[in-house]
């Protein structure tokens, strides 16, 4: 779906990814790894929000591998490619639907002639109405963004990324501050968009990640120390060192202090 190769992105002499091959598939993939590791830069990378100091992102178009690496975060949203925001991107004045809608619009053909076509129109509510429900807020749908909880923004964040119909779909810690009763929903958020979209997550909550990955990739210090499944990587010793400090499935408060 996705290939980074050599990828390297340095700010003066810090190099904050350091010649990375990575290879996103259709597994749940989570990328892990302690605070700076780079997993935030290399997002940025995947989106084009900042350009590579070295190396080459490329993405699968019908069998084919096309060369996104220069292109604009814009382009590289046509291309398929979607992140959620950790810090939050909606319109809190707007309602919840109004937030979908607009980005569904923004990424569709049509988005500088809605007004011509009633149709297309309706369309966009229509499937406005079905991301919410997918994302468990359509019956939040006439309220104002802004009077959502911290979990149902993280929720809405979703499907502002789902809105541009995306194949690869970046979730920039969707479980940040979101209390221990609506960690569930966002759970089941992410298998639910990971069956129809290639997903990579960066999250801190270690249950979390080992509950909902197929694969964790550990990032420290821009480099890439662990790929594997879940209990392959609990157990790697490396990983334990740089990040998991001692983790035991439950020991959240502990995983926490170390991130
Ligand atoms: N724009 C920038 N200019 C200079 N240094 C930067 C810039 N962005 C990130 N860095 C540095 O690059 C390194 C990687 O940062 P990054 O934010 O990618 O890590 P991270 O793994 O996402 O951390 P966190 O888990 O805290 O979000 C850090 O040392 C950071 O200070």
């Amino acid at each position: 779906m996705l290939r980074t190769t050599a990828l390297t992105k340095r700010f003066g002499g810090l190099t904050a990814v350091d010649s990375v091959d990575f290879t996103l598939d259709d597994r749940l993939t989570s990328l892990i790894g302690p605070n700076g590791a780079g997993k935030t830069t290399f997002f940025n990378l995947l989106t084009g929000a900042l350009e590579p100091s070295e190396g080459s992102i490329e993405l699968e178009r019908s069998e084919e591998w096309v060369d996104v690496t220069d292109h604009t975060t814009f382009e590289t949203a046509q291309f398929g490619v979607h992140r959620s925001y950790q810090i939050t991107n909606i319109f809190p004045t707007s309602s919840v639907l109004e937030n979908v809608r607009i980005a569904q619009q923004a990424h569709s053909d049509d988005s500088w002639q809605f007004w011509r076509n009633v149709n297309a129109f309706d369309e966009h509510y229509e499937r406005a109405h079905e991301i919410l429900e997918r994302v468990g807020l359509d019956r939040k749908a006439t309220e104002p963004a802004e009077n959502l909880s911290h979990g149902e923004k993280r929720q809405l964040e979703v499907g502002i990324a789902l809105a541009g119909d995306p194949d690869v779909l970046l979730l920039d810690e969707p479980n940040a501050g979101v209390s221990t009763e609506d960690v569930d929903d966002i759970r089941g958020i992410i298998e639910d968009v990971a069956t129809d979209h290639a997903v990579l997550l960066v999250e801190h909550n270690m249950d979390l990640v080992m509950d909902v990955s197929d694969r964790i990739v550990v990032l420290n210090q821009g480099e890439i120390i662990a790929d594997g499944k879940p209990e392959t990587i609990r157990g790697d010793p490396e990983v334990q060192d740089a990040y998991l400090g001692g983790y035991e499935p439950g020991d959240l408060e502990r995983t926490e202090g170390v991130a």
